[in-house]
């Protein structure tokens, strides 16, 4: 009974990268993928904000860091201006030189603080621009279920908080020196052209191609490892992550030597990458340091052919100094403004590597949203009928089929309890049919917007009672984007429908509040004080007092009473179907199949049996 239809495959992690990805060395190279990806990066960059505002802000950056730049030429100046004045011991000009000394000197410190006060501001604008798109894209329906559950980008959490830090503050602090670089060159050019000649900054040009060329060569290995060093500290953090939260498993198993070791090792993981870049770094550190205080050297060489070739000749002692220490100044800042240039390729190896994971992770959901676009299964317009014809059901990977050929219809009315031994893909049937997953063949027709889906471990959300019960406090499906939440004769006809009649009273003894119940409702919690203040079972009672609230036409309730004691259970099971909802359930227990009128018997193999409940009785 296997079928082989391969009309529709999902998306396998692995496999449908590996095609179209770049390989390892183009990930991680200096060149057209790196480009394309900050070109990304920049468009999300530009789209957040008016091009009026980008404009202003990028000229402010640019007069500010340029107005900088002449306060530090004056300061430059100031030098030779003192050796002029202390070698012609000019004591009428030596006062008012020092005035004029501070007065600039202040300036610059003045404006060195504002421009970084600017590039930090600067930071978080980026920061809140990439965060905010990849919410708006990876928090939308079915996208970050479908990232997450396939698996194929490591620590979305990791990427979205810190890397998007990380690349934000780096652009933002290479940004105004690589907005004011051309300027300056360009200045510094023509100043060092007419003192030395086209062979002075000719010589600090091949000497700039020259550093380029020697740290382009070790800027992939440090790209890579910007990228693993990210990676393992969002596994460290994932480990750590789930010592607390399992706190209470980990303790009973005394696992904690056992968890001590995964964590030491991860830790060590992080260290190694750590260490293989500091490694990398100093040479890259290395090369640029040389690099600053070699042109020094270049610079007077520049200084030195035409003060040999005798054009100076005339010239006294003092102004002599004068015009070397003017001369040394200039060709010197044409080589410091390459060196700032080179130095941001520090800077630059980082940023590639935040904008490698960021954008990977972008990459995947363009690959979801193309495949979910065309997903009909979902929102399917008659909401009286959720139906599978000749459906095959694969896990995500593809490689194991569990049920081939099914065909099944759940109409209003006619609830549907699904059976059948551990691991035969009684869940993975519930993702396929609320369209979750797609099948690997056949068609599922489901209307997204009249299930509501509830798995085994039930979901507590922070806020109040009532935004509890209300959540997502909008109705499934619906785009209008109305809120509607639970009234108070509701709230309290809800938890007495599911035995928590107690809950408002208990809550308000443990917190020492008011007893009264409006009050309570509306106080807001944590959610770690929602997991501490209820058990399993009263978890999953309040994600049933959310189905009864919404009253969706289906309910499909895969186990999401396994931690009720029976009476409860059938008490709760009694209330859905009065509130005539049509259940879709997965359940081990004989007891449920009376609020059932088919039942779905998933057999090895791929098979199954499909018969009226009232005939199994
Ligand atoms: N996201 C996934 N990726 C890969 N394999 C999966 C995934 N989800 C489930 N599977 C595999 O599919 C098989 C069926 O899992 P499923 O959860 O549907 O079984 P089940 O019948 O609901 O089991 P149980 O009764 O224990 O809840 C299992 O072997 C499981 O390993």
């Amino acid at each position: 009974m296997l079928t082989t239809n391969t009309a529709f495959q999902p998306l396998m992690p692995e496999e449908d990268t590996a095609a179209k990805q770049p390989t390892a060395k183009q990930q991680y190279a200096v060149g057209l993928l790196m480009v394309r990806r900050l070109h990304r990066i920049f468009a999300v960059l530009l789209a957040s904000q008016t091009p009026r505002y980008i404009g202003l802000g990028c000229g402010g950056l640019l007069a500010g860091k340029l107005a900088s730049e002449i306060v530090f030429y004056y300061a430059g100046r100031l030098p030779s201006e003192f050796y002029k004045v202390l070698g012609d011991k000019d004591l009428a000009a030596f006062f008012p030189l020092l005035l004029r000394c501070m007065v600039v000197v202040a300036a610059a410190g003045t404006f060195r603080a504002a421009l970084d006060y600017a590039a930090a501001a600067l930071g978080v604008m980026m920061r809140s621009a990439l965060a905010t798109h990849t919410h708006k894209r990876y928090i939308s329906a079915n996208v970050f279920y479908n990232t997450v559950s396939r698996g194929a980008v490591d620590n979305l959490d990791q990427r979205i908080t810190q890397d998007v830090e990380r690349l934000s503050s780096s652009i933002a602090t290479v940004l105004p020196e690589l907005l004011v670089a051309p300027f300056m060159i360009a200045y510094y050019t023509v100043r060092c052209w007419s003192m030395a000649g086209p062979l002075g900054p000719l010589s600090i040009y091949a000497y700039f191609v020259i550093g380029a060329l020697s740290t382009r060569a070790i800027m992939p290995p440090i790209i890579r490892n910007v990228y693993h060093q990210e990676r393992e500290e969002g596994n460290l953090r994932f480990q750590e992550v789930r010592i607390a939260e399992f706190a209470e498993s980990i303790a009973f198993f005394a696992g904690e030597d056992r968890e001590r070791i995964a964590t030491d090792e991860a830790l060590a993981r992080v260290i190694g990458v750590q260490h293989t870049l500091l490694r990398r770094r100093f040479w890259l550190g290395l090369i640029t340091q040389v690099f600053s205080y070699l042109g020094a050297t270049v610079s007077y060489v520049i200084i030195a052919v035409p003060i040999f070739m005798g054009k100076y000749k005339d010239k006294s002692g003092s102004d002599l100094s004068s015009i070397i220490s003017m001369n040394a100044f200039v060709s010197m800042y044409l080589i410091y403004t390459f060196s700032v240039v080179i130095e941001q390729t520090k800077k630059m190896a980082d940023i590639a590597g935040y904008t490698a994971r960021i954008v990977q992770m972008w990459e995947e959901i363009d690959r979801i949203e193309s495949t979910e676009e065309d997903n009909e299964a979902v929102n399917d317009d008659d909401d009286t009928r959720i139906v599978a014809e000749d459906v095959t059901v694969c896990t995500p990977s593809g490689k194991q089929q569990l049920v081939s050929a099914l065909n099944v219809e759940v109409v209003a009315g006619r609830s549907l309890i699904i059976t059948g031994p551990n691991g035969i893909g009684k869940t993975s049937v519930l993702r396929t049919l609320c369209g979750l997953w797609r099948p690997a063949s056949g068609r599922v027709r489901v209307p997204r917007r009249a299930v509501c889906f509830l798995p085994q471990t039930a979901y507590i959300v922070s806020g109040s009672l009532r935004e509890q019960l209300s959540y997502p406090g909008q109705q499934w499906g619906d785009d209008s984007g109305s809120v509607r939440v639970c009234g108070d004769a509701d709230l309290a006809q809800l938890l007495s429908a599911v035995g928590l009649a107690q809950l408002v009273s208990r809550i308000s003894s443990a917190t020492g509040a008011a007893a009264a119940d409006h009050l309570a409702y509306d106080r807001p919690y944590s959610v770690r004080f929602w997991l501490k203040v209820l058990s399993p079972g009263e978890q999953q009672k309040i994600s049933i007092a959310r189905v009864l609230f919404w009253r969706p036409r289906f309910a499909v309730l895969d186990e999401c009473t396994s931690a009720l004691d029976s009476a409860a259970e059938a008490s709760v099971y009694q209330a859905l179907v009065d509130a005539g909802i049509t259940l879709v359930s997965v359940s081990h227990r004989q007891s449920l199949l009376k609020y059932h009128k088919m039942r779905l018997d998933l057999l090895p193999q791929g098979q199954y049996s499909l018969t009226p409940i009232a005939s199994t009785l």
